[in-house]
């Protein structure tokens, strides 16, 4: 059984599309992977109930207790590396992390950023896309990489931008198509692992 992690600092939405496509044997009998663990660096992310209540086992890292971004990325990947994974996947987790971990996981790093990269890189991307006048927007499945919202891109999933659209409406309207190209991108990934 090939195990994924998948790392959470919220409302876990991409991650329970993941979970669900997994359950929906879309790919998880067939690809003989599961979701083998979430883990939040928030203990009150919303997403953890849905894991839980899916059998799923969770666990806490919560940042805030570490002196160093240093120390809390060893302790995250302690948690992790229980599991021996083949791929670590954040989903709306909203941590830097550190070169070390980026390395430690490298080629097996995966990340959903809310914007069409390399435009927007950062947080509050889909205001700076109204405030840039963009006629389209959009999210990107990438390999996570030390620098920020850089690494090579898998997918990419574009939708218009609509006349008198808040972030908000930009926002959901981004995030449905997250939920449909996250699990596909993730399947797509462990099909591509050597046998
Ligand atoms: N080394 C990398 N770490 C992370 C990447 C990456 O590409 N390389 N992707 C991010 C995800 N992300 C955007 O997609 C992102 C998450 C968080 C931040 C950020 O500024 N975080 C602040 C704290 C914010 C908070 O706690 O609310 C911080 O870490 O100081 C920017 C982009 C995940 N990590
Ligand atoms: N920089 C990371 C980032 O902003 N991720 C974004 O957080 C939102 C909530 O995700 P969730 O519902 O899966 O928690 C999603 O739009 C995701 O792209």
């Amino acid at each position: 059984m090939k195990n994924i992690v998948i790392l959470i600092s919220g409302s876990g939405s991409n991650m329970a599309a993941i979970v669900r496509a997994a359950e929906q044997g879309r790919w998880g009998e067939r690809l003989n992977a599961r979701v083998a663990t979430v883990v939040s660096n928030r203990a009150d992310a919303e997403g953890l109930r849905f894991a839980k209540d899916h059998g799923i086992a969770t666990a806490v890292v919560d940042h805030k207790g570490f002196s160093s971004r240093e120390a809390f990325d060893e302790a995250l990947m302690a948690e992790i590396d229980r599991f021996e994974p083949v791929l670590v996947v954040l989903a709306g987790f909203m941590r830097i992390l550190t070169p070390a971990f980026v390395a430690h996981y490298e080629g097996r790093l995966l990340n959903i950023h809310p914007s069409l990269l390399p435009a927007f890189p950062g947080l509050n991307t889909h205001q700076r896309a109204l405030d840039a006048g963009c006629q389209f927007a959009g999210a990107t499945v990438h390999q996570v990489t030390a620098e920020l919202d850089h690494g090579h891109i898998l997918a990419q999933a574009v939708v218009p931008v609509l006349q008198g659209d808040s972030a908000e409406d930009l926002a959901a309207r981004v995030l449905t198509q997250e939920h449909l190209m996250y699990p596909r991108a993730v399947a797509e990934f462990l099909r591509n692992l050597p046998l």
